[in-house]
């Protein structure tokens, strides 16, 4: 049954909120059972008081006197279980704070610690992606709401079993009538929490649109275009779009759900009054006491306001499921087996090998790169050539093990890349993308991060940055090495372009111990005369070592020991640059073409 499925994740959210705090939790749980069984207790005590008032009233003399110390009693006790009460439900409010805050950062430390075993595909997958988006955003909140939700239907299941308790001994059937009434409206509940969890499921992905259009309309990165080529008006009426079509279902659903749990509470409401009379009539007929009555109605309107709570409680358990649902997914996600223990290869000397390499991107038909032989001595540098979308990129992403070639294999040093261990791998290989990363932290530390060992080490770092070219405009900075950069944090100087292109390439150099230094397209943004000499550092900090370039500038390729021409994933034409030249093919031409513009 549908209704069960609520339950679903309530484990998972006991368990992440046990591992927290166990001690919270526990206390969570008797303070729950105290708040359940309480209301029954107190409505107990409230007969013993009215019938011990009746009795006052009509006994004399020593009756009159131990009825008026009874009602003493009852009156103390009543205020006993009342203060117990309250206390248990202000406890339960203090433990829900404590534990939301320790619940929150176990909850992003456990999706942060996933996120660190994911593979680059992962992150890439758009479904995938969202899932860990969503996850994150609402840790803080989901998993304790979802615990408080179940504790506090169990806690109403407690008072109303309780009740029935009391009630059974009137009637079963009034018992009976406190169940039925609440059924209709329990089960419409049910039907319309579960629609809008189905449709909040379906709506993902226009929902992910959403919020990738707020994000270009909002953020700084995007807001040059949005405004240069006018584009704000028509992204805020897709997301109005969006938001109408959900709305549309959205209202509906709201109408229905009104109706319903209107014209059912009506049933509750009879049901109630009906009770009253019943109850009112046996207590005229003297079948039950004054104090009795009084129970009796207290019990059944609040088994009713206990049934609606539970409604409540259902409807929020819902909404918390589709986050755990998401959570677990992610959680649950199966990570690639890490492969490979091995730290050295058997052949330190034999460079890097391509054999048979072919790579199919997950949901493409064509192949990223298509059967690549190739063979990368150690010490030689390699450039690599070829039109946009030629595959210049993936090689290295395979090279440095972010993906594993669909078919064929890479071996380094001799061995299978995936026989290698993933850190002593990325060890020996330092590479800069083109699209770097920019780091929202100091400028030490964005060199730093080239080689996390040295992250503090200033004469290493300052070396770096000379060979990079970027210690002149840092030694200009206000506070020099210690300067935040980005418009995140306070203080944080913006760089241009050429800049921020020179921190990278100044974090490749922290890598002087790397085995394999790879530089792809990292100078677009700078000066022909900084490139040259940035080149001149490389090539100097690589005699020894095998260094790969991307450029699709020839002044830096024609250096290079051996070139490759990259055409739709496959290599079409290798050698140095002399030879290419000679070969007169798709090398020279589009070295021909280059020159022409310079000239
Ligand atoms: N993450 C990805 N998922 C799916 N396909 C991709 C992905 N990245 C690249 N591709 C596809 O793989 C092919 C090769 O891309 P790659 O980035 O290797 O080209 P490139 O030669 O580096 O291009 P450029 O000179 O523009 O940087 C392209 O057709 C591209 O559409």
């Amino acid at each position: 049954m549908r209704f069960v499925s609520v339950f679903r994740y309530s484990g998972v959210a006991i368990d992440i909120v046990w591992r927290s705090s166990a001690g919270l939790t526990i206390a969570m749980a008797m303070v729950t059972l105290i708040a359940g069984v309480l209301p029954a207790a107190i409505a107990w005590v409230g007969q013993l008081i009215v019938d011990t008032v009746v009795t006052a009233i009509d006994a004399e003399g020593a009756a009159r006197e131990a009825a008026t110390d009874a009602l003493l009693f009852y009156i103390m006790l009543e205020l006993g279980l009342v203060v117990l009460m309250t206390g248990a439900q202000k406890a339960n409010t203090v433990c829900q704070s404590v534990l939301r805050a320790l619940l929150g950062n176990q909850v992003n430390v456990m999706i942060l610690e996933k996120a660190l075993t994911l593979e680059l595909a992962n992150f890439e997958d758009s479904e995938f992606y969202d899932k860990l988006v969503r996850a994150r955003r609402e840790a803080s909140s989901r998993p304790l709401s979802l615990v408080i939700a179940t504790f506090d239907l169990l806690r109403d299941g407690i008072s109303l079993v309780s009740y029935g308790f009391l009630l059974f001994q009137f009637s079963p059937w009034a018992v009976l009538l406190l169940g039925l009434a609440g059924v209709p409206a329990f089960m419409a509940e049910a039907k319309y929490a579960g629609e809008a969890f189905r449709n909040q499921r379906r709506r993902s992905s226009e929902r992910r649109m959403q919020i990738y259009l707020e994000m270009v309309l909002t953020r700084e990165d995007g807001v040059k275009e949005v405004k240069l080529m006018q584009l704000g008006r028509l992204f805020l009426q897709r997301y109005v779009e969006i938001f109408r079509r959900i709305y549309k279902e959205d209202r509906n659903l709201v109408l229905r759900r009104g109706f319903w749990g209107y014209a059912l509470g009506l049933i509750a409401s009879v049901a109630f009054y009906f009770a009253f009379g019943w109850v009112a009539f046996a207590a005229v007929a003297g079948t039950i006491t004054l104090g009795q009555m009084t129970m009796y109605i207290a019990v059944f309107r609040q088994g009713q306001g206990a049934v609606t709570s539970c409604l409540t409680s259902i409807n929020k358990m819902y909404e918390d499921n589709l986050y755990l649902s998401n959570l677990t997914e992610y959680l649950g996600h199966s990570v690639a087996e890490p492969t490979g223990d091995k730290t050295e290869g058997p052949l330190p000397d034999d460079g890097i090998r391509f054999e048979n390499v072919s790579f199919h991107y997950p949901g493409s038909a064509t192949p990223a790169l298509d059967c690549i032989n190739l063979h990368i001595r150690a010490g030689e540098s390699l450039a690599i050539v070829g039109e946009n979308g030629s595959g210049k990129t993936t090689l290295i992403k395979l090279l440095t093990r972010l993906y594993t070639p669909t078919e064929g294999r890479i071996l380094f040093q001799g061995l299978n890349l995936q026989d290698w261990d993933i850190d002593a791998l990325r060890q020996r290989v330092g590479v800069i993308f083109q699209d770097f990363a920019r780091y929202q932290l100091k400028v030490g530390e964005n060199i730093g991060v080239g080689d996390v060992d040295y992250l503090t080490d200033r004469p290493l770092i300052t070396d770096a940055a000379e060979k990079g070219l970027a210690a002149d405009f840092i030694k200009q900075m206000p506070t020099d090495y210690d300067t935040q950069l980005g418009t995140w944090f306070k203080d944080g100087k913006e760089l241009s372009g050429g800049q921020w292109q020179k921190i990278a390439l100044s974090r490749a150099f922290m890598r002087s111990q790397a085995d394999v230094l790879i530089l792809d397209e990292p100078t677009a943004a700078i000066d022909a005369k900084a490139e040259a000499d940035i080149f001149a550092h490389f090539r100097e900090l690589t005699a020894n070592r095998i260094s790969i370039i991307i450029s699709h500038r020839f002044s830096t390729v024609r250096i290079a020991d051996h070139i490759i021409v990259l055409d739709q994933g496959k290599v079409t034409e290798q050698g140095n640059h002399d030879s290419l030249l000679a070969k007169d093919g798709q090398y020279a031409t589009l070295f021909e073409l280059q020159a022409r513009g310079y000239q």
